[in-house]
Formats: C-alpha cells, structure tokens, sequence
C-alpha cells in the first residue's frame, strides 16, 4: 500500500470537492491510503508538491483544480505555469498525476470534474499510480 497526497488549488470549490471525490475513489480502490492538502491556487501547487516530497511521507502526488479562463493573459500564465511546474518535478523523478483541469467556462470544468461524466480527478489518480507501479518496478 502507498501513501498518495491530492494537493488541491481551492479557487472553485464545487468543482473541486467533485475532482477530489474522483480521485480518493481511484486511490482507495486500488487499496492505496491519501491525504489531501489544500493551497490558494493552481500556481502553488508545484511548491506544495516540492514541500511535501521533503518530508518523505508521500510515495506519489495528485494535482487538481481549475483554470477558467477570464479577461486577461492571467489565464496563460496559471494554465501554462502550473503544468510546467508540476512537469519539471515529475522529469526530477516525483510521481504526479496532473489533474489541473484548463478550460474556457465554468460548464466545461464540471463536465470534466464530474466523477459522473468525464472524471477527470479520477484520471489524474490514475495516471499516477500507474507511474507510481512503473517506478516501483523500475527500481
Ligand atoms: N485564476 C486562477 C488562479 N489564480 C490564482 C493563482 O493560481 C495564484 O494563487 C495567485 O496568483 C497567487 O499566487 N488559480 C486557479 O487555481 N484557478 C484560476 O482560475
Ligand atoms: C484563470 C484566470 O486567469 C482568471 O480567473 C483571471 O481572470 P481575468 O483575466 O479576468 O483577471
């Protein structure tokens, strides 16, 4: 059994209790323990990341929460900078399921988060515990 944390960017919070419920099940089904902790936004989540990966507690990371695009180019640098964020530390070797969903409008976010319809936390969580069984293997 492996140690997952979601770490959740809380700015939509329905759309986030929904991601989250689909990657706990993901988790819990495949008979692994988690954790949540929660930061402001998609911009924080890879320096949690960073922060929990030095205690040595967790084995594997799940990153969820919503970029809607507004108004501005605020929206490329959140969608952009979290992704390259979250990519530099799985190419340093963490195990992440990217679960950070970018979207144009509030109705394409709850589809997508909806464990329902496209589930996407439960994706997410997928994806990284098959990385974290591949890394296992590999070492
Ligand atoms: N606009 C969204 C943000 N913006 C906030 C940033 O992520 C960050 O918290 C702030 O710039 C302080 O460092 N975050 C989201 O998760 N989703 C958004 O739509
Ligand atoms: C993701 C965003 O950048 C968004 O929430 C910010 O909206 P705006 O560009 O209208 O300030």
């Amino acid at each position: 059994m492996a140690k997952f944390l979601i770490v959740e960017a809380r700015f939509y919070s329905h759309l986030n209790d929904m991601l989250i419920q689909g990657a706990k099940q993901a988790i819990e089904e495949a008979g692994h323990e988690c954790e949540v902790i929660t930061v402001p936004g998609a911009l924080e989540i890879p320096a949690a990341i960073t922060m929990a990966s030095d205690t040595g507690l967790y084995d594997a990371f799940v990153a969820l929460g919503v970029v809607i695009r507004g108004e501005t180019y605020h929206f490329e640098i959140v969608a952009s900078e979290s992704a390259r964020g979250v990519m530099a530390l799985t190419l340093d070797g963490l195990v992440i399921g990217n679960g950070i969903l970018t979207v144009e409008n509030e109705q394409q976010a709850l589809v997508r988060a909806d464990p329902q319809q496209k589930n996407k936390g439960g994706d997410a969580a997928k994806a990284a515990i098959t990385m974290f069984n591949l890394k296992k293997k590999l070492s």
